[in-house]
């Protein structure tokens, strides 16, 4: 697969450990950034790497804030953006599964990096299911 990462200070060392578990699987992982614990926005983080899977099509965006919730708020904000704060490897996967979500997003002070991984995997491995999920994810489009 092809994707897009990203974090702020808060979500750093998560954002690198899910990188490089990604790239040793062998997926193409394009990092926008922060590359260091220095303090960074996450809003800008989050419209950076929204833009780049816009424009250049990955199969999805990786983020990681503190939270994840800053850094999830303002990837909504960018049209054709569905980005999902994951807590849970069930909501991960309903993330693909039913609301087609575009990107992922974890707190790097919140879970730890083997749950986190857990749930990547659990999002990469679903499908969306489309059926009754296709209308519902073209109103959410269609509010912006
Ligand atoms: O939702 C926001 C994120 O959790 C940020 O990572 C957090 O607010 C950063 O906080 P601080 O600048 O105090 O490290």
């Amino acid at each position: 697969m092809r994707i897009v990462v990203g974090s702020d200070h808060g979500g750093f060392e998560l954002k690198e450990e899910l990188k490089k578990r990604l790239m040793d699987q062998g997926h193409e992982v394009l990092d926008v950034g922060c590359h260091d614990k220095n303090m960074v926005d996450y809003p800008m983080i989050a419209v950076d790497l929204c833009k780049v899977l816009l424009a250049q099509g990955q199969d999805f965006g990786l983020l990681c804030c503190g939270t994840g919730i800053g850094i999830s708020i303002a990837a909504n904000k960018v049209k054709g953006i569905r980005a999902a704060l994951c807590t849970d490897c069930y909501s991960a996967r309903m993330a693909k599964e039913h609301n087609n979500a575009n990107v992922i997003a974890f707190g790097g002070r919140t879970v730890g990096i083997e749950h986190a991984w857990a749930m990547v995997q659990a999002y990469m491995a679903a499908e969306f299911q489309h059926g009754i999920h296709e209308p519902r994810v073209k109103m959410i489009d269609e509010i912006q």
